[in-house]
């Protein structure tokens, strides 16, 4: 009887059907899988509103400390579906489309957990772009990443003149803007592009994402908005954002787990609380 009355009061999450992608959670790290191999998981409006459903399933999500985004097959995304931009009838369309993908990887970027884009293959255009609005990038060796839009008369529309030059510098996002072209993971790394590169990039995400889950959650969450606030200010604004959020961090029981747990020389015991 006690076991029933406990579960009246359990929260049930309500996970819709996805046609294109997959979600998982296990201990901890939610999987988000795009799948559309035979397109090389081109990122189709149906495919992108999923991923906005998604985000928002992972908000509610009490279990997921850390996300991984990945791909089905020898692609993490090709792109935009080109069949669709084909079929963009006029100017006012194409912008629309365009702030469809920002909005949706927008809610992904706002995401307030850490999130990693392991990038198994092809990340192409929009592809490149999600794994732009992911807070890290792990590359498996064979993967190749670029914005090719120019070559198609286009520009890259889902953040990709933002994010890049943000990421790696003006000079070397407008290289890779100008000339569209395919950089292996071993460059990827160099540029600063991609964080890590490993045989297999879901099993280092895993590793990293590992790495992540062993400190406080709500001192993650806070680490992660006083970068994302910050970024658009000036210094002295933006320090006063850090400020104020290594108050609320103090707050934490975790920040006195944290803190006992050094003084008594053991591994702390994170509840984020
Ligand atoms: C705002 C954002 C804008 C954008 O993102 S614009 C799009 C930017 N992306 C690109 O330009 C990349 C387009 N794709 C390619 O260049 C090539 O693919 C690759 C180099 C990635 C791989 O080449 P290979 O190994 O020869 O494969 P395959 O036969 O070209 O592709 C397999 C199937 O996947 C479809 N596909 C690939 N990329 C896209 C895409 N972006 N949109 C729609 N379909 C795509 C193909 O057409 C084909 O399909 P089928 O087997 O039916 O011929």
């Amino acid at each position: 009887m006690a076991h029933e009355h406990e579960h009246e009061h359990e929260f049930i999450l309500e996970i819709p059907e996805f046609e294109h992608l997959s979600y998982e959670v296990e201990e901890g790290i939610a999987l988000v899988t795009l799948r559309r191999p035979e397109a090389l998981n081109a990122l189709s409006q149906d495919l992108l509103r999923e991923l906005a459903e998604v985000a928002e399933v992972i908000h509610q999500d009490p279990e997921v400390r850390v996300v991984i985004f990945t791909g089905e097959g020898k692609a993490f995304a090709a792109g935009a579906d080109l069949k669709e931009i084909a079929a963009l009838k006029d100017p006012f369309m194409a912008r629309e489309y365009a702030l469809l993908g920002q909005q949706v990887f927008a809610e992904i970027a706002a995401l307030p957990l850490p999130t990693i884009a392991a990038i198994n293959g092809y990340a192409l255009g929009g592809g490149l772009e999600l794994a732009l609005a992911c807070d890290l990038r792990v590359a498996s060796r064979e993967a190749k990443l670029g914005l090719p839009e120019v070559g198609l008369g286009l520009i890259p529309g889902f953040g990709g003149t933002q994010r890049l030059p943000r990421l790696i510098g003006r000079g070397r996002a407008l290289d890779l803007i100008f000339t569209g072209r395919h950089v292996s993971a071993e460059e990827a790394l160099s540029l600063g592009l991609v964080n890590r590169v490993g045989e297999d990039a879901l099993e280092e995400a895993k590793k990293l994402a590992q790495k992540i889950m062993k400190n406080a959650p709500i001192a993650l969450a806070l680490a992660k908005e006083s970068v994302v606030r910050g970024e658009g200010l000036d210094l002295a604004e933006a320090l006063e954002i850090e400020a104020d959020l290594f108050g609320y961090a103090s707050a934490t029981e975790d920040m006195k787990e944290g803190v006992r747990a050094f003084l008594e020389k053991r591994a702390a015991n994170f509840k984020g609380e």
